[in-house]
């Protein structure tokens, strides 16, 4: 590359870098155990890619993911973190379905203050539209779109025995003998948030005198963050039980954000046996986030280090290392 060029790029670089180091964000998301979950997070880093966001994803893993999956997700452009877990109350997980007892460790990204604000993203959820305009949004508040109430796993909720549902407030009324409406409640599987150390420690002693219950974090979350909770359009977590339950409330062509995380859904495990899993737009959703998957132009070694030569890697060290995602384009084959 021309000497100034590499000046050009240099002085850009050290520009980019200042900027990163005084209001950086990035996309989040959570990873445990030694099992397939891996795979979602690899389709995130993809999608990311896909939709030209330009922030990078940070992994928050606990200590049982493996080291070859680490190197996957290194290998994509992520930045590892990994984190201790985080335990409900001792001997109380029994009123939390010990499935989600794990996303518990989710609130330790509240302690990542390098970045002044992140987008937490679940494993589960793909990106198909650039989300990056909600990192614009105002601060001071908590953004996440509502989650819905008429799934089976509700069905031990005061909302799902009397038919109650946020989406449809209209359909069933909340009974003034059953107290106050519940205030609207977010799907804690994407939201925007503030890191703070203050407001981490406020969790995490929080939760030290707030006893589990059935959505487990997701729940707590709810509760400490409702007076600045403030709802976004479910196009940004497409939470999929709304597709049978309230499709009035959906567009699919504005929907930017998907979220399997209805029972069956997730791409990397699906068989389309269960239930509603045999929707031609459930299979649509299932072969898109597979399209992402298997894309290998999506590849962070064919987006990045494959288009630059030995003098920027420096430079492109040096994106990195300050949180800053940096995609140039493959030159095309032509
Ligand atoms: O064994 C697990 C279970 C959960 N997760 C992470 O925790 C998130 C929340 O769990 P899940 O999405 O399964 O919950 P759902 O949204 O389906 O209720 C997942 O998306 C993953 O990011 C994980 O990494 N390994
Ligand atoms: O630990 C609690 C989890 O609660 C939420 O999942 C639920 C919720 O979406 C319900 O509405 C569905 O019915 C259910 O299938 C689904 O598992 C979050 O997506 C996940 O990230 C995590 O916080
Ligand atoms: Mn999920």
């Amino acid at each position: 590359m021309a000497p100034d060029i590499t000046a050009t790029l240099a002085n850009n670089t050290n520009s980019l870098v200042k900027q990163a180091s005084i209001s950086s964000c990035a996309y989040v998301t959570f990873l445990a155990g030694d099992g397939d979950y891996w795979k979602g997070v690899v389709g995130l880093a993809k999608g990311l890619r896909k939709a030209k966001c330009n922030y990078p994803l940070v992994v928050a893993i606990l200590p049982d993911v493996p080291e070859e999956h680490r190197k996957i997700l290194a290998s994509q452009g992520c930045i590892v973190r990994e984190i201790e877990p985080v335990n409900p109350p001792e001997n109380q997980t029994q009123f939390a379905m010990a499935y989600y007892v794990i996303n518990y460790s989710k609130l330790r990204i509240w302690e990542f203050v390098e970045y002044s604000k992140m987008i937490y993203l679940d494993g589960d959820i793909q990106v198909f539209d650039s989300i990056d305009h909600l990192f614009d949004m105002p601060d001071g508040y908590f953004y996440a779109a509502m989650d819905c109430f008429c799934e089976k796993t509700w069905s031990n909720s005061p909302q799902y025995k009397i038919g109650y549902c946020q989406q449809c407030p209209d359909k069933v009324h909340w009974p003034a003998e059953m107290g106050p409406k519940p205030p609207l409640y977010f799907n804690a599987g994407m939201f925007v948030y503030e890191p703070n150390l203050s407001t981490y420690h406020d969790l995490l002693e929080t939760l030290k005198v707030t006893p589990p219950t059935l959505f487990a974090e997701q729940d707590f979350l709810n509760m400490f963050f409702r007076d600045v909770y403030k709802p976004i359009p479910s196009d940004y977590n497409l939470v999929l039980a709304l597709l049978w339950r309230h499709p009035e409330n959906i567009n699919l062509d504005k929907v930017k954000v998907v979220h399997y995380c209805a029972a069956g859904s997730k791409p990397w495990r699906y068989t389309g046996k269960e239930d509603n899993m045999d929707r031609e737009d459930m299979k649509m959703l299932v072969n898109k986030w597979w399209d992402i998957y298997h894309d290998e132009s999506l590849d962070y070694k064919n987006t990045v280090v494959a288009a630059a030569g030995a003098e920027v890697q420096p430079f492109l060290a040096a994106l990195s290392e300050a949180g800053i995602a940096h995609y140039i384009t493959a030159p095309s084959a032509a």
